[in-house]
C-alpha cells in the first residue's frame, strides 16, 4: 500500500541504541553514534533519549547536521496518585522543550501504579483504576490538551503494558471520558502484547484512526511473550529476552496496518520503536532492515 511521503514521515526511537528503562542496555552507545546511524539508515525523525542534549539549541544543531527532527518525547503523568499540579508543572517544561524542537505531538502515559519498570508479573499484576481515579485522569488529560493547544500541539495517550490504560476496554474508557482534543498514540507492539491477536491490533487502529496522531511501529516475538506469561516474568525481563523487534521481524502483519493508515490519509510520524539488547541485536543493522521493510511495503 503506497503512502504519501509529504504526509507520513519516518522516525526511529533511540531506545534500540540505549534503553532509558534499562540503562545497562547500550550504555556504551553514544548519542552521536545513535543519531548518525538513524540518519544513515534513512530516517528523518527521532524521539528523545536520556543521552540527548537538553538544550534545544545544542540538540537542534547536532540533529540538523544529520537531517533529523524531533517528533515526540515520552511524558509520564501521575494524575491518579499524585497532585495534578505536579504533573502539570513538569508537562509545561516538557511541552516548551518539544515546542522549541518543532515537535507537534506530546506522547503521554499514565504511570500511576504502573508496573512496567518493576519486578512484577506483567500479565497478572497491572493496576486497574477506580472510578474516582478515572475521573482524575480524564480531567488531567483535558487540562494537558488545552496546555498543548497553546503551542499548537496535540496531547496523545500511549496505551502501554503494565499500566491502567492497556487493554481495548481501558483505551475505550479513556477516549470516552476525555475531550475531543485528547488524541491517541497507537503502538502496534503494546496492543498485540496485551491481546495476543492481529485482529485486536487492526480493530484498535480502525476504531481510533481519526484520533491517532502518532504511531509506534513495534513488532513482537510471540514465543518470548509466551514464556513471559508462563513464567510470570516482568515487562523488562521480557525486553531483555527479546519481546520486541522491528516491524517485519515478528508476528504482526504490517501490510493491513499501513492500508488502514493510508486509506484514512494519516498525517504524521510513524516511529520504529524496537527495544532489544543492542549487544544481541545490532541497532544499526536492525534500523537498516526496518527501513527497507517499510520502503517495500509503503513506498516511503
Ligand atoms: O513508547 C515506549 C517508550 C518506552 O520507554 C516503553 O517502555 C516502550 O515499550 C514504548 O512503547
Ligand atoms: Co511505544
Amino acid at each position: 500500500m503506497k503512502m504519501d511521503s509529504e504526509q507520513v514521515k519516518l522516525g526511529i526511537a533511540p531506545i534500540a541504541w540505549t534503553n532509558d528503562d534499562l540503562p545497562e542496555l547500550g550504555r556504551e552507545n553514544t548519542f552521536e553514534q545513535c543519531i548518525s546511524e538513524m540518519a544513515l539508515a534513512g530516517f528523518t525523525g527521532s524521539e528523545v533519549g536520556n543521552k540527548y542534549p537538553t538544550d534545544p539549541k545544542v540538540l537542534a544543531e547536532k540533529l540538523e547536521l544529520r537531517g533529523i527532527k524531533i517528533c515526540n518525547a515520552w511524558f509520564s503523568t501521575f494524575f491518579a496518585n499524585k497532585p495534578a499540579a505536579e504533573t502539570i508543572k513538569n508537562f509545561i517544561k516538557h511541552r516548551d522543550f518539544l515546542s522549541a524542537m518543532g515537535a507537534q505531538v506530546i506522547g503521554c502515559s499514565e504511570q500511576s501504579a504502573s508496573i512496567q519498570g518493576q519486578d512484577k508479573a506483567i500479565f497478572t499484576e497491572k493496576p486497574v483504576f477506580t472510578e474516582t481515579e478515572w475521573q482524575k485522569i480524564a480531567a488531567g488529560y483535558n487540562k494537558l490538551a488545552d496546555l498543548a493547544a497553546e503551542k499548537n500541539m496535540k496531547v496523545c495517550l500511549h496505551h502501554h503494558m503494565g499500566t491502567g490504560i492497556q487493554t481495548p476496554a481501558e483505551i475505550d474508557k479513556f477516549m470516552q471520558l476525555t475531550n475531543d482534543n485528547v488524541y491517541l498514540l497507537f503502538d502496534s507492539g503494546h496492543i498485540y502484547y496485551s491481546e495476543g491477536s492481529q485482529a485486536a491490533v487492526e480493530n484498535l487502529l480502525n476504531k481510533y484512526i481519526k484520533q491517532i496522531v502518532h504511531v509506534h511501529l513495534k513488532d513482537v516475538r510471540p514465543e518470548i511473550v509466551a514464556r513471559v506469561r508462563a513464567e510470570d516474568l516482568s515487562f523488562l525481563t521480557g525486553v531483555k529476552m527479546g519481546t520486541f523487534t522491528i516491524p517485519g521481524d515478528g508476528v504482526i502483519k504490517f501490510e493491513p496496518l499501513f492500508k488502514i493508515l493510508a486509506e484514512a490519509n494519516y498525517q504524521g510520524w510513524m516511529v520504529v520503536e524496537a527495544e532489544q539488547d543492542p549487544a544481541l541485536a545490532n541497532p544499526f543493522a536492525y534500523a537498516v532492515q526496518a527501513r527497507k521493510f517499510i520502503a517495500e511495503k509503503t513506498g516511503l
